[in-house]
């Protein structure tokens, strides 16, 4: 098992987002918010943005649709150059079909749980989804606090990954930071989604190094990691 980390863009500066993006060499993915102001009360870019931006960088694009229809616009974030696309399972109306439809496009297909979704009705739906997103703030804004009540959720999630012998990822977003990322990586997840720890610091690139290296030291002493 691997950590990755994946920069969000929701806390860079929108009028340079190519510069931002290559602010972050070094980064695995770049973590691109889509918000359309239904699903989640923000307003941020959408598929001719991401399509740019994947012209922009070499790093591939790790789509998170806050968005509602998901189902009717994921495979045009594909199209768009996007190597992982996140739909939300409260928005989706046939997330298997549309899991099915993103890989058949050629990307990585992955499912986002709001805090209060939990993860044991869609544990069937596992081994169609290469990465699970578990939310560690309520979908919407960059900035905020890490809920440390979601750390017994990303444990289970990690647990029935492991039950089912799956390779899937496991992504923690919102809040994390050099102050949280241990616990993060200690309850099983291996991708982290870091904006403002990112983008708010001095050295973005090195922000991403730093957070890297205390997820990989914290991965290395678990427990759940022996095996993987
Ligand atoms: O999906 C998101 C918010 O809905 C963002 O990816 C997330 O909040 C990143 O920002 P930060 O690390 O500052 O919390
Ligand atoms: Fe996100």
């Amino acid at each position: 098992m691997a950590v990755q980390i994946s920069p969000s863009i929701l806390s860079a500066d929108f009028s340079r987002l190519a510069e931002e993006a290559k602010a972050v060499q070094g980064a695995d993915w770049l973590h691109v918010d889509v918000m359309d102001n239904h699903f989640v009360p923000n307003l941020t870019l959408g598929v001719p943005v991401v399509e740019s931006l994947s012209r922009a960088t070499d790093t591939p694009l790790d789509c998170h649709l806050m968005i509602e229809q998901p189902d009717r616009w994921a495979p045009a974030y594909v199209e768009a150059g996007a190597g992982s696309v996140t739909f939300h399972a409260e928005a989706a109306a046939a997330p298997v079909r549309l899991a099915r439809e993103i890989r058949a496009k050629g990307a990585r297909a992955s499912m986002a749980l709001k805090p209060a979704t939990p993860i044991e009705p869609y544990e069937d739906l596992l081994p169609e989804l290469d990465m699970l997103l578990v939310m560690t703030v309520e979908p919407g804004f960059g900035g905020q606090a890490f809920l440390d009540i979601m750390l017994p959720k990303i444990r289970r999630t990690r647990e029935l990954i492991s039950r089912h012998g799956l390779e899937m990822w496991l992504q923690v977003d919102g809040g994390v930071s050099a102050d949280t990322i241990e616990r993060c990586a200690e309850a099983g997840a291996d991708v982290f989604v870091a904006g403002s720890a990112v983008y708010g610091a001095d050295d973005p690139a090195a922000a991403v190094r730093a957070l890297r290296r205390q997820a990989e030291e914290t991965t290395a002493k678990a427990g759940w990691a022996r095996g993987h």
